[in-house]
């Protein structure tokens, strides 16, 4: 059953880390959704993203990155699509944005420090000068004002379980109208 009636596409973004795929993952379970996640759909096609970054460079992984989130974000049914962390600064993908309702997670350096070691491989985390918490707060920084400016709803994902997380989320996108079903 397909709880959240009101929207269509539902999009979260964020930095590395927050929990966009597994909080993503649970709430469409919650709401009765598929599940489409924008590095599954790449790593399915082409492979580890880490090998994708450095065999063909990181300007390669954002064309085809973009080219699948639009693919997706053109469909007009309702599912839960989880961003990679940079995806939001193509700026084709920035304006196929406003079709959706867009969920900004929100957390902190000390909040993602186990996260970032727990899961997932991420190129942009490996640098030769800064640890991987020091990396991601610059990246975050350099992005913070375009994850704000794309959000319709922030969610703070410092504490909780993605359980949890999910069924909050939940709460507030049924409290609020969709802006894209016609
Ligand atoms: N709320 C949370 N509390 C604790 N661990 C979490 C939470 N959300 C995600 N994680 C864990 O953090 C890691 C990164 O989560 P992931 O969903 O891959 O983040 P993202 O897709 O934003 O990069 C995973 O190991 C995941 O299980
Ligand atoms: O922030 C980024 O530029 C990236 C985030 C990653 O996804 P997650 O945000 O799911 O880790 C993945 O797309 C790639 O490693 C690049
Ligand atoms: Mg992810």
């Amino acid at each position: 059953m397909n709880r959240l009636p009101a929207h269509r596409s539902i999009v979260l973004i964020g930095p590395m880390a927050v929990g966009k795929s597994t909080v993503g993952a649970q709430l469409a379970r919650l709401a009765g959704r598929e599940f489409l996640d924008s590095d599954q759909l790449f790593e399915e096609k082409h492979g580890p993203i880490p090998a994708a970054f450095s065999s063909y460079g990181e300007r390669w992984f954002r064309e085809v990155e973009a080219r699948i989130i639009a693919s997706v974000l053109a469909r007009r049914d309702q599912y839960v699509l989880s961003l990679g962390g940079g995806a939001v600064l193509d700026t084709g993908t920035q304006q196929l944005l406003g079709q959706s309702t867009v969920v900004f997670l929100e957390a902190d350096a000390d909040a993602v420090r186990e996260r970032i070691k727990r899961g997932g491989n991420r190129p942009l985390l490996q640098s030769a000068d800064q640890d991987p918490v020091q990396r991601w707060s610059q990246v975050f920084a350099d992005r913070e004002s375009v994850y704000r400016r794309l959000a319709d709803l922030t969610l703070d994902v410092r504490d909780g379980s993605p359980e949890v997380l999910a069924t909050e989320l939940m709460t507030l996108l049924e409290n609020r109208p969709g802006k894209e079903v016609q």
